[in-house]
Formats: structure tokens, C-alpha cells, sequence
């Protein structure tokens, strides 16, 4: 029999029927990585380009058995977490994790959707903060979800760098805050915080699109692709913002709102 081997990873997340974000993002971006992408679906949405219509939340019974499946066949070498849609439903996910070995964990706090839909009831936040980032390898906040899961207010680059540093402090390992919604007009830049206590910014040129759908999905998913592959956190995160500054800078025109991103560029040298 051939060795379990090629490197597996695992989307543990929601669903978008549009294609461009959750389950279908991380997907699309493991298969470019070249690494082996399962998924866990612990919610599904009715969502496009436009917005998110419905969503709903599966049993945890269904939940925790694909974990179960999963962890009876694969050898899942890096996971992730996406949408995960309540308090009871992180609860269910963080038991999962404890009770399997699904390799280095990355933690994507999704809250909410570009358009403003709710994928994170309210008062799940302390449970993700509580149970979830604790267990985080990675943490990969955007500028809103740094600021409720610290309670801080953060203005500008001192304060992306107080709140990593505040995020490491409640049990995460690495920290990326992205700045993808930073209201600075020339360039996007995340700060990285490592758990040997480096940190470094990464900045690309700030492009002026809106086809932004998933830019978060996408950067978490090419960091546990990159783990899964043997790579150093450092490593993972840079291959990472060039997966997706690659991905936003040569779009395809799918769809009339926020447009997916290309997830072929990177592999066909599209930089910028
Ligand atoms: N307009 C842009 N131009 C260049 N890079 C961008 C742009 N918008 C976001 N990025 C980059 O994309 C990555 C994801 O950041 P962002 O803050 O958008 O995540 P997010 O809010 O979690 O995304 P989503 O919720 O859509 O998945 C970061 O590396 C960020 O710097
Ligand atoms: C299912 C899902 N997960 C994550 C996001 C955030 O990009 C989204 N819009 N939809």
C-alpha cells in the first residue's frame, strides 16, 4: 500500500455558494499550493459576490462526525479554522481539536462578511477567544476582529502592534493582524508577530478594487498549506501575502459586487 504520505490539510469552516470565500476559497487555494485540501463544513451560506443571504449552522452530531471520519483515514499535517457561526458551534470545534491531531492549527476569527452579514453571533467572540485562540499555531485577525478580541481601539501602527502582542498574551503563538481595512490609501500592510517574539511588517502596494471576496480565506489557507509542506511560520506567512497580493492584483470578473480573487495567479508569476 502507498504511504499516507502527501501532505494533507483541513478547512474546518463554512461554506459559500458563491464560490469565492470559506470552504471554496480554502480549497482553491490548497489545490494551488499543491497540497491535499478536506474540509470539515460546520455551516453553510447562501451567499455571491453581493452579499450573504442565509446562512444556517449543521448539527454537531454532523459535525463531529466528519472530524471523525477525517481523523480515521487521513494524516492531516496543518488544519484551519474559518466561520465557524456561534458560541455552541466553536465550543463543538475546539473539543474536536483537542480530542484529534490535526497538525499546526491556523486560526482565521471570521466575524463578519465584506458586506456587513454577521457570520460570528455577538456572543461567541469570548468563547473564540477563550477556547479557540489559545490553541492557535497562528492567529490571522483582520482590523475589526484584533479590536474585539482585545478590546482594544487600534488607530494605527502602534496599535496593531500593542494588540499582537495582546493576542500572544491570551495563548495565540504567531500573530498576523491584517490591515486589509487599514484607511491608509497607498498600502495594505499586516504586522507579524512570531512566537520567538520577532515581528516584521508585511506591506504590498494597496490596490483599489473591489474585488477583495476572500482575501482573508486565502492568506490563511496558503499559511497552513505552506506549514503543511514543512515550511517555518515566517516563511508560511511571506509565501502567504504573496499568494494573495498575486490573487487581488489580477482579477477575474466574476460576478457584480465583491468579485473572487484569482487563485491562479501566483502559479502563473502574477505578482503585481
Ligand atoms: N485592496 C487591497 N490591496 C492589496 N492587499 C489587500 C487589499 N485588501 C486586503 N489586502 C490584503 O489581503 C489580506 C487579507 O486582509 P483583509 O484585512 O482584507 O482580510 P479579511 O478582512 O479577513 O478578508 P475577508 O473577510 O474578505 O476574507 C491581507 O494581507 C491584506 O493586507
Ligand atoms: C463562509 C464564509 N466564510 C468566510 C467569509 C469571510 O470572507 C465569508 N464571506 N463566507
Amino acid at each position: 500500500m502507498m504511504a499516507n504520505e502527501f501532505p494533507q490539510t483541513l478547512t474546518i469552516a463554512g461554506t459559500d455558494s458563491g464560490g469565492g470565500a470559506g470552504i471554496m476559497a480554502d480549497l482553491k487555494t490548497m489545490q494551488a499550493c499543491q497540497v491535499f485540501g478536506a474540509a470539515v463544513v460546520v455551516a453553510v451560506t447562501a451567499q455571491n459576490t453581493l452579499g450573504v443571504q442565509d446562512f444556517m449552522a449543521l448539527p454537531q452530531k454532523l459535525i463531529d462526525e466528519q472530524f471523525a471520519s477525517l481523523a480515521a483515514d487521513l494524516k492531516i499535517r496543518a488544519c484551519k479554522t474559518g466561520m465557524l457561526a456561534d458560541a455552541a458551534h466553536v465550543h463543538g470545534v475546539v473539543e474536536n481539536l483537542k480530542k484529534y491531531d490535526f497538525g499546526l492549527l491556523t486560526v482565521d476569527p471570521v466575524m463578519i462578511a465584506k458586506g456587513g452579514a454577521a457570520l460570528l453571533a455577538d456572543d461567541a467572540v469570548t468563547t473564540v477567544r477563550d477556547e479557540l485562540v489559545p490553541l492557535a499555531d497562528v492567529l490571522t485577525p483582520n482590523l475589526p476582529e484584533a479590536e474585539r478580541l482585545t478590546g482594544l481601539t487600534i488607530t494605527d501602527n502602534r496599535g496593531m502592534e500593542a494588540a499582537a502582542m495582546a493576542l500572544q498574551d491570551l495563548g495565540a503563538k504567531n500573530v498576523v493582524i491584517k490591515g486589509g481595512h487599514e484607511a491608509t490609501p497607498d498600502q495594505a500592510s499586516d504586522f507579524v508577530l512570531l512566537v520567538d517574539g520577532r515581528s516584521f511588517w508585511l506591506s504590498a502596494a494597496r490596490m483599489d478594487t473591489v474585488r477583495t471576496h476572500g482575501t482573508g480565506d486565502t492568506l490563511s489557507s496558503c499559511i497552513t498549506a505552506a506549514l503543511a509542506k514543512g515550511e517555518d511560520f515566517e516563511t508560511a506567512i511571506r509565501i502567504a501575502k504573496d499568494f494573495v497580493t498575486a490573487a487581488i492584483a489580477n482579477p477575474i470578473a466574476v460576478g457584480n459586487g465583491h468579485g473572487p480573487l484569482n487563485h491562479w495567479a501566483y502559479n502563473q508569476g502574477g505578482a503585481e
